[in-house]
């Protein structure tokens, strides 16, 4: 483990790229800085030295004013070079947390979308984001700054030698105490508790994002934070962990800062005993001066120490957990890519499982949708409809057989290629905060206004940007402009339309749309599909009357095929869901006529 993290900072640096260099020159400036910040303390130690030599004719101390002004100049190049070294690891660390950022962001689209089924969005982000960022505390400042704090102490031993070796050795007993306790802090035992530490953080995250997603189902069924089982339990067991973390550290941090704060304890008497036994009295005094001046600046650079300790566990945390994300196997593209000839699409033979899962949730499935025809998938809820639907974009891949567009393995069809043929519209549609115009260019970045425009003319959308504050240039989501479902499936259609895809893919539900709305995606959906393959998800039977081909599905196998007439003929499931829906309709006449 302690090696794996050491090979995560070195994979942190990494990431720096270019700016790898300009964190080495940081660090060199933050330790000639710290050597020359010990300068002027020697310089008040010669002026120390020069009034006691002089005493009691202070009017013969030389050089008192040439010293004041030299310990001012070390005292502020000490300062400058910092500065200097700060900028340098602050430019290199917010260069290497974007990158950390951009890499792990551009990793997850190349993902497999079962990765995000099993991996909870508020996890990820935190893994991504605040991993990224907890690096850059650690290469801003602690790392420049342990390299000052190791400097020092090593140039400290040095000096306090040069001066009195027995006060130098007395300085260095807490000194070396503190350091064996620091390291104590940080080995073994504590490392591994504070991954477990980290992972409790991660956990609340996560399911306090879960929470706040649920928090309608929360208020409608009156719950209160208790129902939300496993947001409570992460709250308890990261306390939990936060108030053991504390207690496992609380012997060894008491020690560290009672011993580094203690050297006065020893020197002072010690100092004292020095001055009355030798020889030359006053000289031992100055010394002790020296140190007792000298030693804070050491107890300091110790406590940084600490901080970059502690910063560097969280680092290579950091950098195992987004080394995790991008160790996920992204989808294999194919070395020899195939092109589609043609806008077919069909499954042969296909059996997916879902992973964990214990029956397939497909099973030998085939169908073909010949080229700018439409075929509709219907059946009972869980038969596997959407499943189909999802391997044509490899969402997922089969297990077996084989899924083809335009004749070729969608495996063996590079993503861009894919992605250019086929237009997917699903249920739930995402619009991101930005304005209508951007979310309907999603599709296809490079599309003028009036490309948007003439899309969300065809899905119907002019109502909605004729209401809006700023028409198609109003963004989403800001105060007071919100759209309903239906205002938002429109949108998403405009997009679908703006691709202008040869296939389409389509989730046809229509359920939270009201009458008016549905009529206006209906016709959405006919612009959308005009002269196209179309596979569609059929919720509503309405709708699947004018399809070329139905196709049911039930428990994962092809159950029924044929045209609307065929099936109905054939008096199976479809006949008997046609039979229902016409009832379900009927009974929906009744009502209005008789209301
Ligand atoms: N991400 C998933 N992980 C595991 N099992 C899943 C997942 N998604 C769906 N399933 C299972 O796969 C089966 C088929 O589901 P699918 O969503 O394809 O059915 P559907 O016909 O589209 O249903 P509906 O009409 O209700 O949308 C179901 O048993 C479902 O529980």
């Amino acid at each position: 483990m302690k090696e794996n993290k050491k090979g995560n900072i070195s994979k942190l640096l990494g990431f720096a790229g270019g700016h790898k260099k300009l964190t080495v020159l940081g660090c060199t400036l933050s330790g000639v800085s710290a050597l020359l910040s010990m300068a002027p303390y020697i310089l008040i130690w010669f002026v120390a030295r020069g009034i006691f030599e002089a005493m009691p004719d202070f009017s013969s101390v030389q050089n008192l004013v040439h010293f004041g002004w030299e310990a001012l100049w070390f005292a502020l190049a000490s300062a400058a070079i910092y500065f200097g070294a700060l900028m340098c690891t602050h430019l290199a660390a917010f260069r290497t947390a974007r990158n950390m950022r951009f890499r792990a962001a551009k990793h997850l689209v190349d993902l497999p979308l079962g990765y995000f089924t099993s991996n909870q969005s508020g996890r990820l982000r935190k893994m991504i984001d605040d991993n990224a960022g907890m690096t850059e505390t650690l290469l801003a400042h602690e790392l420049p700054d342990s390299v000052g704090a190791v400097v020092t102490p090593v140039a400290a031993v040095a000096l306090l030698f040069v001066f009195d070796w027995r006060m130098g050795l007395l300085c260095l007993i807490p000194i070396a105490i503190s350091i064996a306790t620091l390291f104590q802090m940080m080995g073994g035992k504590q490392a591994k508790f504070f991954s477990r530490y980290q992972r409790a953080v991660e956990d609340l995250s996560a399911e306090a994002t879960e929470y706040v997603r649920g928090i309608p189902v929360v208020k409608v069924f009156q719950q209160t934070v208790y129902s939300f089982k496993s947001f409570y339990s992460s709250i308890m067991s990261y306390s939990k962990l936060a108030s053991e973390y504390a207690m496992v550290n609380r012997t060894p941090m008491t020690a560290f800062t009672t011993v580094l704060n203690s050297t006065f304890l020893l020197l002072i008497p010690a100092g004292m005993i020095l001055c009355g036994v030798s020889a030359d009295g006053w000289g031992v005094l100055v010394d002790l001066v020296f140190y007792i001046l000298f030693t804070p600046l050491c107890a300091m650079m110790i406590n940084r120490l600490m901080y970059a300790g502690q910063a560097s566990m969280e680092a290579a945390e950091a950098v195992y957990k987004l080394g995790q994300i991008m160790e996920e196997a992204p989808l294999p593209e194919p070395e020899n890519p195939e092109f589609p000839k043609g806008t077919d699409v069909e499954l042969r033979h296909v059996t997916f499982t879902y992973p964990g899962a214990e029956a397939p949730a497909l099973s030998d499935v085939s169908f073909r949708v010949p080229g700018g025809k439409t075929v509709a998938l219907v059946g009972p809820s869980g038969g596997g409809k959407t499943t189909a639907a999802s391997l044509i974009p490899r969402f997922w891949d089969a297990q077996e057989g084989e899924v083809l567009v335009g004749g070729a393995d969608v495996r063996r069809i590079t993503t861009e290629e894919l992605m250019d043929k086929v237009a997917f519209v699903f249920q739930d549609t995402h619009l991101f905060k930005t304005s209508i115009l951007e979310n309907i260019r999603a599709a296809r970045p490079d599309a003028t206004r009036e490309e948007a425009l003439r899309a969300a003319r065809a899905a119907q959308a002019d109502d909605i940007l004729e209401k809006m504050p700023q028409g198609i240039d109003t963004v989403i989501g800001t105060k007071g402009v919100y759209l309903s479902g239906g205002e938002q499936q429109r949108i998403a259609l405009a997009r679908a339309i703006l691709k202008d895809a040869p296939i389409v893919v389509l989730d046809e539900a229509t359920a939270f749309a009201d009458p008016e709305n549905e009529a206006l995606i209906q016709r959405a959906f006919e612009t959308l599909t005009r002269g196209k393959t179309v596979l569609m998800i059929a919720h509503r039977l309405s709708t699947v009357r004018g399809a070329d081909r139905i196709i049911v599905l039930k428990d994962g196998k092809k159950a029924e095929c044929g045209s609307h007439e065929q099936l109905l003929a054939a008096g199976g499931i479809y006949a008997a869901m046609w039979k229902d829906y016409q009832t379900a309709a009927e009974w929906k006449v009744g009502k209005e006529v008789s209301a």
